[in-house]
């Protein structure tokens, strides 16, 4: 089990006895605009879809590290000002290891947006989200960001990627776990 996986809070012991995967997302914001910056993965997993940039958190750096690492790699930008405000956990069928996804949104940055590899950033309205472009699970959860609360979802998909077979998103106070 990595010792930085906060699921076993909230997972059941089925759940807890999975292999989790750590993987972070962030969503830098330009809140005087009301606008979030997102990208189009252009390989690999979830291609074609617009989402917050991230990744797989490496073995040497804690998550938030992850966080900033995998934003700048993906969209040029330097997050000075980051807020954990998700936390999301993804089983997927016939998949023996859950994804566990760390959702922060980046309040500051420096830097400039730039096309990667990997993504294709693209500014949106933060009212007006391309959903059908994106994974099934984020118009459920993007309310919680747009009202400013914390969230913990579980969210259980086919293997299409597409199908959420059962969910349980709610909102906490926090997710520091202690
Ligand atoms: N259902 C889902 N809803 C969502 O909003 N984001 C999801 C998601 N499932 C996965 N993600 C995010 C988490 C993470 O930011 C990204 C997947 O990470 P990647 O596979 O792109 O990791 P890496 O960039 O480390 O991969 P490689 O560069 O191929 O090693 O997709």
């Amino acid at each position: 089990m990595d010792s930085r996986s906060v699921a076993h809070h909230i997972e059941d012991s089925d759940h807890q006895a999975m292999a989790h995967r750590l993987y972070t997302l962030v969503f830098p914001l330009d809140s005087d605009n009301n606008r979030v910056l997102l990208g189009l993965k252009k390989r690999g997993f979830g291609c074609n879809k617009f989402n917050g940039f991230g990744g797989k958190v490496e073995a040497t750096e804690t998550i938030a590290e992850g966080a900033v690492r995998e934003l700048v790699e993906e969209s040029g930008l330097v997050a000075t000002s980051m807020q954990n405000c998700g936390l999301l956990l993804f089983y997927f069928e016939n998949d023996p290891v859950a994804m566990e996804v760390h959702v922060y949104l980046a309040h500051t940055y420096e830097g400039t947006v730039i096309e990667s590899d990997e993504m294709r950033p693209q500014w949106f309205d933060i009212h007006d989200m391309p959903f059908s472009q994106m994974w099934a699970d984020d118009s459920r959860w993007w309310p919680f960001v747009l009202r400013g609360e914390k969230f913990v979802g579980q969210f259980w998909l086919k293997a299409d990627q597409a199908t959420i077979t059962r969910e349980h998103l709610y909102a906490v106070e926090s997710l520091g776990f202690v």
